[in-house]
């Protein structure tokens, strides 16, 4: 074990609650907390894994500060892999305070912000997917985003990448003999070695990176833009999906001005939605922008819902949103189902498929139902469903994936156009150690203090 420094820190989120925890990890823990409770026998005497009952006293003047429990883990059975001790205390901000603050006195030093968490991996315990995971799971909004980020934590995507490197490993073993003893092995084999175990380890990294924009969704959100012709009803159908009053809604067309946001969750699915200005028809500049405003935000987004008022027939704007929509992920909603049709299901048709439309009233809540089924059916396309996926969530864990993947297909292709083994082993040893980063295999203090530093104080 590393001889570092113990440290402590609120482990609870501050303000009023039942009871509060403070964390302390290190080679003195037990000692430093023994200096400031009492209870019936010395912590440094006690089995790990136990719970003692006590009083915590002011270090300076032997005060009780307050009564609480406290749990004793000894190294390296604990979060950190070194000896950790919890005190539990009343909750509220002053009692959480003092007791950090004596213990801080008895000898701890303040924690940054992940320190706990940096031990954890420092100390072998988890790997940095591991680590990073344990941010997604605290920041996850969702049950489905918490799931996904709970079984990284556990191993999921570090088992993945142990495999792969594992492999590609006992490839390169197999180029070096082949270099190193000519006679032992005839190069062609070697060869189509590489390049049927390289395609394997690509599909393996495919697969993973597959799931990684339904991990993005779920952590970030869906992103949505919800455009159409004023008064057809966007902003009944935000304040529909998000249960509030949030948008305002009036029968004047041009109501909505400035672009609203806001977050729901459909059966799961969080989305951003987007709420726009409604687009009229003129020959006017400034109505022209508005047409390239949704443009832009429809390039941006997810998903691209396009509102139109049905009782009305198709106008030149409705087709020129359909038009840019039907290049993207998008969902055509004809409303006012209530007041009668007029709209052309024959001319939509020719921009979207009939299983992307939807009819509604928004106003009396009438196929909003056929709209969310939709958004679960694009989106999760059952893909989610499969508990047992691997999801790359983390932008970093992307890349890195891309960038092996990348280096494999170039050791295929080398071996394809018949480039000496010595070369092709470069390619398979890069994507080894890029694969190596993912997990935190060489990977530099400043990158390690980057990520830690995001975490929250005591985590
Ligand atoms: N009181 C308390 N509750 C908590 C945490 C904590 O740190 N303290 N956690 C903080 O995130 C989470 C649980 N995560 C934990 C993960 C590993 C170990 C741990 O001690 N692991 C050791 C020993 C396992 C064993 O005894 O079998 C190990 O893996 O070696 C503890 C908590 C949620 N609940
Ligand atoms: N009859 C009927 N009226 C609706 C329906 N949905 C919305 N409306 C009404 O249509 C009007 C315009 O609704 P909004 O949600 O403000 O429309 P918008 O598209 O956001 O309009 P702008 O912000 O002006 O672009 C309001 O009076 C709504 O009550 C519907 O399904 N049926
Ligand atoms: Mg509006």
């Amino acid at each position: 074990m590393n001889d570092w420094d113990t440290i402590a820190a609120i482990a609870t989120a501050l303000g009023e609650s039942s009871v509060g925890i403070v964390r302390i990890s290190g080679p003195e823990a037990i000692r430093i907390v023994d200096k400031v409770f009492t209870g019936k026998k010395r912590l440094e005497t006690v089995a790990s894994h136990t719970v003692h009952y006590g009083h915590i006293r002011k270090f300076s003047t032997g005060d009780i500060i307050d009564e609480g429990l406290v749990l004793v883990m000894r190294s390296p059975r604990s979060y950190t892999a070194e000896d950790v001790v919890e005190v539990q205390c009343h909750g509220g901000i002053v009692a959480i305070r003092r007791v950090l603050e004596t213990i801080l006195e008895a000898g701890a030093r303040l924690a940054e912000p992940g320190e706990f968490t940096k031990r954890a991996f420092l100390n072998g315990r988890i790997d940095l997917s591991q680590a990073e995971a344990v941010i997604d799971v605290i920041r996850a909004k969702t049950d489905t985003a918490m799931q996904v980020a709970l079984k990284q934590v556990e191993g999921s995507l570090s088992q993945e990448i142990r495999l792969l490197r594992q492999k590609l490993i006992e490839l390169l073993a197999h180029i070096e003999v082949t270099i190193d003893y000519p006679e032992h092995d005839v190069e062609d084999v070697t060869v189509r070695r590489v390049i049927q175990d390289g395609e394997v380890a690509i599909e393996r990294i495919q697969r993973i990176l597959h799931g990684a924009r339904h991990g993005r969704i779920l952590r970030e959100g869906l992103k949505t833009v919800i455009v159409g012709q004023p008064n057809v009803g966007k902003s009944s159908l935000l304040n529909r999906l998000s249960r509030t009053e949030r948008a305002i809604v009036t029968d004047i067309p041009g109501t909505t001005r400035d672009i609203l946001e806001e977050s729901v969750n459909i059966r799961g699915i969080p989305l951003t939605i987007l709420d726009t200005a409604g687009i009229r028809e003129t020959e006017d500049v400034v109505e022209k922008i508005g047409v390239e405003r949704s443009r832009e935000a429809i390039q941006d987004a997810d998903l691209t819902v396009v509102v139109l008022d049905g009782s009305k027939p198709l106008s030149a704007t409705d087709e020129d949103l359909l038009q840019i929509a039907s290049k993207r992920m998008s969902i055509v909603i004809v409303n006012k189902a209530d007041l009668g049709s007029a709209v052309s299901l024959d001319q939509i048709g020719q921009y979207m498929p009939v299983e992307r439309i939807v009819h509604t009233s928004i106003k009396t809540g009438i196929g909003l139902e056929n709209f969310e089924d939709l958004v679960e059916e694009l989106f999760l396309g059952g893909q989610i469903e499969q508990k047992d996926a691997t999801y790359a969530t983390n932008v970093r864990h992307i890349a890195l994936l891309e960038q092996a993947k990348t280096q494999l297909s170039e050791a295929v292709q080398s071996a394809q156009m018949g480039m000496t083994l010595d070369l092709v082993a470069v390619d398979v040893k890069n994507a080894w150690s890029t694969l190596g980063e993912v997990i935190g295999k060489e990977v530099g203090e400043d990158l390690l203090d980057q990520i830690f530093s995001q975490f929250c104080l005591g985590k």
